[in-house]
């Protein structure tokens, strides 16, 4: 289903393992006048070097499910040893940025407008639990990833469900970020999906 671009997706290799910016601007200037001899401004950090939201983070909006999975997967990322030292455990989460170009060097041209404006799709709102909340934990022994998703209300197709696109949109997700999880980059060839019952809107999905 998803295949790897060897080079050709050199540039934008593990978007999903971003690395963190942390940039805070937090500064004491000092600025002189002809009325105020010596005046002492604190800069407080501005929004836009805040380090970026990871929105496989639990947020208001995820019900008791949802936290529920959650904090089991949750919990088997860190094992205890017998000697009380924390380990990495068996799963891993995956943090989920809503940015991906912002960190993409070389590769394709796209204009400055495109490059600030671009947002991932599946996180793109930014109301908590209207759309896709969802988390992936990936097993990199057993090759394996889970994804526990709670559909928002402006995911609907059939009145009180979810739409097929939305679902396929995370089928899509999922895969892809599992694959690219064993591999390197990659694009989806082919998406085939039989749609069995409907998920109501408001549901966590666990897969
Ligand atoms: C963090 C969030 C992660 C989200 C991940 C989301 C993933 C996505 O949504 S990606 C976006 C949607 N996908 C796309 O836009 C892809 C568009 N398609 C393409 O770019 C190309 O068709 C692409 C790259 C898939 C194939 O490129 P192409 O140049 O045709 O490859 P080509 O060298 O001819 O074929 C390679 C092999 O794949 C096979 N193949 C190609 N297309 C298909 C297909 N659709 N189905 C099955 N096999 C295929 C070929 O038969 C060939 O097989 P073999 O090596 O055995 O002969």
């Amino acid at each position: 289903m998803a295949r790897s671009l060897g080079t050709f997706l050199k540039g934008f290799q593990k978007l999903t393992f971003l690395p963190v910016v942390r940039t805070h601007l937090s500064q004491t200037l000092t600025c002189i006048s002809p009325r105020s001899p010596v005046r002492t401004m604190v800069a407080l950090p501005l929004p836009f070097f805040t380090k970026p939201r990871d929105f496989s983070l639990p947020n208001s909006s995820w019900g008791p499910e949802m936290l529920r999975l959650y904090e089991h997967y949750n919990s088997l990322t860190e094992v205890e040893t017998l000697g009380g030292e924390k380990q990495e455990g068996p799963w891993q989460r995956l943090p989920s940025y809503n940015r991906s170009l912002k960190y993409a060097t070389g590769g394709l041209y796209l204009s400055k407008f495109i490059q600030s404006k671009a947002r991932l799709f599946t996180r793109n709102m930014r109301n908590p639990g209207a759309a896709f909340e969802y988390v992936i934990f990936f097993n990199k022994e057993k090759q394996r990833c889970v994804c526990i998703f709670q559909a928002g209300h402006l995911l609907e197709g059939p009145p009180g469900c979810v739409h097929g696109g939305a679902i396929a949109t995370m089928i899509d997700t999922v895969t892809g970020t599992h694959a690219s999880q064993l591999y390197e980059a990659v694009m989806t060839a082919n998406l085939n999906i039989n749609y069995r019952s409907p998920i109501p809107l408001g549901s966590t999905v666990f897969d």
